[in-house]
């Protein structure tokens, strides 16, 4: 056991919690009547963010993580009855991120003549050796623990020779997930931790040396750090309360939703989405926890499906380890360089269909209604993101990472493993068949009733369902509200409906042909060696294994060079 009367316990973005913190939970555990812990939180505000260029918005001044993130900090230090340290980060712009973050934790424990920091750990490697590096050249125990995903990766040696190889014309993702469930099964999880309110009270606000300390709840203030004073910053706070208590309710809520619907036959096309998504990106809630909740609520039930949702965010995770560069916008797949550009367009059609996307003015209502929901709450459901993101490659032709950013600085569940690696998949350029094609015309796809279009776009609100018209010998169904451009001009008039609000940004199904044609292009200069006898993207992992992946049909090349 540690000597020191006094602790430092550091919070990180992704485990903004007390409960089933193992960091916090032992340096608590470890201290005795006499001592104190210390926590502490370093303010990174996204606008530094490294892993793109700009990610900050110029309308709003920050993102929606940031938002939420000083949210939690304030529920966060009520908690520890206003104890909770907060201290801007100033990372020189010469300096990564990680040596800034190092620096600071070494400068914190030897102004404060402490010698022990308690912290979970992040997924990126190059990261927490860094800061591990440092801590150990400066004399500094770290205590580190890891609870980012269900499965601990850092004890662990993935069996992915195994996973990939025992069916290797599958995505890895559906084995994976498969592993995930039977570690689990075979091995157990580790019990969740309790805190009780009596043991917060061993936190204590030392006299910690921040080198630019900040009043946690003057944080929201600060002009130019977040948002949250802004009419849109405001709203994002109603959205979504950010604290371990609502991070339960939303479990509870959705476990019982998956009650109520036991019975409904709509349950088995329904996706039901938990909205657990912010808890789970900034740490408020563990994934240890929500499974454990899953499992011991709902025993009889199929929960099949929101089980294997969990365990994806273990595979992204994973994959981000066999890919670091993923998250720096680095595709898994290469040879395709000459079309993350998207197609061919002149800078300022690409600015005006990007604007109109961002915009949710496009005049596809299901990718309107998304990108619309997406700036009002900071959320978007899986299947119309899905959708969107698609969209923006295929149907506008532009750059994906130009998504992937926007995407970034909007959702407020924003976790730069999970973005990057679904933007690839979008992108064609990823690991996964997550591939759903131009699905943004398809309402069974998501939207049933039309309710989704109708919520966000309520132009289009008195646009009746479908109609039926004769085209020659046959009867033609047109669906009114997914396809306005296709209706007839006397329902659009009789809609009181003008085309200039519903017209499409361009020609959706030209571009899309532009685009494959550029992919088979690119392809066509490959040798042979680079894709397998089902025409399929050769892709090698790590040092493991080379597999075959998933590769739209319309990619596929007719013939492959020698
Ligand atoms: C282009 C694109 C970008 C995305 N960016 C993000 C992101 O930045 N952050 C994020 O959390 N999710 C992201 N997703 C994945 C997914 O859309 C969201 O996790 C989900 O919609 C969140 O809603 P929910 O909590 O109700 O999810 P549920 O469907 O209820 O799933 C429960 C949890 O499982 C995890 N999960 C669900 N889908 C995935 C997935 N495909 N990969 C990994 N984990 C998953 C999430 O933690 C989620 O909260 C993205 C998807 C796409 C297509």
């Amino acid at each position: 056991l540690s000597t020191s009367t006094h602790k430092l316990v550091w919070f990180r973005d992704h485990a903004l919690r007390i409960q089933d913190n193992e960091a916090l939970h032992t340096a608590i555990t470890e201290t005795d009547e006499n001592g104190s812990i210390q926590p502490f939180y370093l303010w990174q505000s996204s606008a530094k963010d490294a892993t793109y260029p700009n990610p900050v918005n110029t309308q709003t001044g920050g993102t929606a993580r940031d938002v939420f993130t000083a949210t939690a900090l304030k529920s966060l230090n009520q908690t520890f009855h206003g104890n909770l340290a907060v201290g801007l980060l100033d990372s020189s712009p010469n300096e990564c991120q990680a040596t800034s973050i190092a620096k600071e934790l070494v400068h914190i424990c030897k102004s404060s003549n402490l010698n022990e920091i308690f912290y979970q750990r992040s997924y990126n490697d190059e990261v927490e050796n860094v800061i591990a590096k440092e801590l150990e050249k400066n004399g500094i125990d770290a205590r580190v623990f890891s609870s980012y995903t269900l499965l601990d990766y850092e004890n662990r040696q993935v069996p992915w020779e195994k996973i990939v190889l025992d069916d290797p014309w599958r995505s890895p993702l559906i084995p994976y997930v498969e592993y995930v469930q039977d570690t689990i099964e075979e091995e157990g999880l580790k019990p969740v931790l309790d805190i009780d309110d009596c043991s917060l009270k061993k936190a204590s606000c030392a006299d910690i040396a921040l080198t630019c300390p900040c009043d946690v709840d003057e944080l929201n203030e600060k002009v130019g750090i977040t948002p949250g004073n802004t009419e849109w910053g405001k709203s994002i706070v109603k959205e979504w309360p950010a604290d371990e208590i609502s991070a339960q309710k939303a479990l509870t809520n959705f476990l019982d939703s998956l009650e109520q619907k036991e019975d409904d036959d709509a349950k088995k096309t329904t996706h039901l989405a938990s909205l657990l998504s912010p808890y789970l990106a900034r740490g408020l809630i563990s994934p240890k926890q929500v499974y454990s909740g899953i499992k011991s609520v709902v025993k009889e039930r199929d929960v099949g499906s929101i089980v294997r949702r969990i365990c994806w965010r273990d595979y992204a995770y994973a994959v981000a380890k066999l890919f670091p560069n993923v998250v720096k916008g680095e595709p898994i797949r290469d040879g395709y360089d000459a079309v993350h550009d998207g197609v061919d367009l002149e800078e300022e059609e690409q600015q005006k269909r990007l604007d109109s996307w961002k915009e949710g003015r496009t005049g596809f209502p299901l990718v309107d209604s998304g990108m619309r929901e997406l700036v009002a709450t900071g959320y978007m459901p899986q299947k119309v993101r899905l959708a969107c993101s698609t969209f923006l490659v295929e149907g506008l032709g532009l750059p994906w990472r130009a998504g992937m950013q926007h995407f970034a600085e909007f959702l407020v569940d924003y976790d730069e493993v999970i973005n990057s690696n679904m933007w690839q998949n979008s992108a064609c350029v990823g690991l996964d068949p997550y591939y759903m094609g131009m699905n943004y015309k398809r309402r069974q796809y998501w939207d049933k009733e039309g309710d989704y279009v109708r919520k966000w776009c309520p132009e289009l609100t008195s646009l009746p369902d479908s109609i039926d018209i004769e085209v020659g010998k046959t009867t033609k169904t047109i669906d009114c509200l997914y396809e306005p451009w296709a209706c007839p001009p006397e329902i659009l008039e009789k809609c009181e409906i003008e085309l200039g609000v519903t017209s499409r940004i361009c020609d959706e199904r030209q571009t899309r042909s532009d685009y494959f044609a550029k992919v088979r292009m690119e392809r066509s200069k490959w040798p042979a060696t680079k894709i397998d006898d089902k025409k399929r993207d050769f892709v090698q992992l790590g040092d493991i294994a080379r597999i075959g992946m998933f590769t739209p049909r319309a990619i596929q090349l007719k013939r492959i060079r020698d």
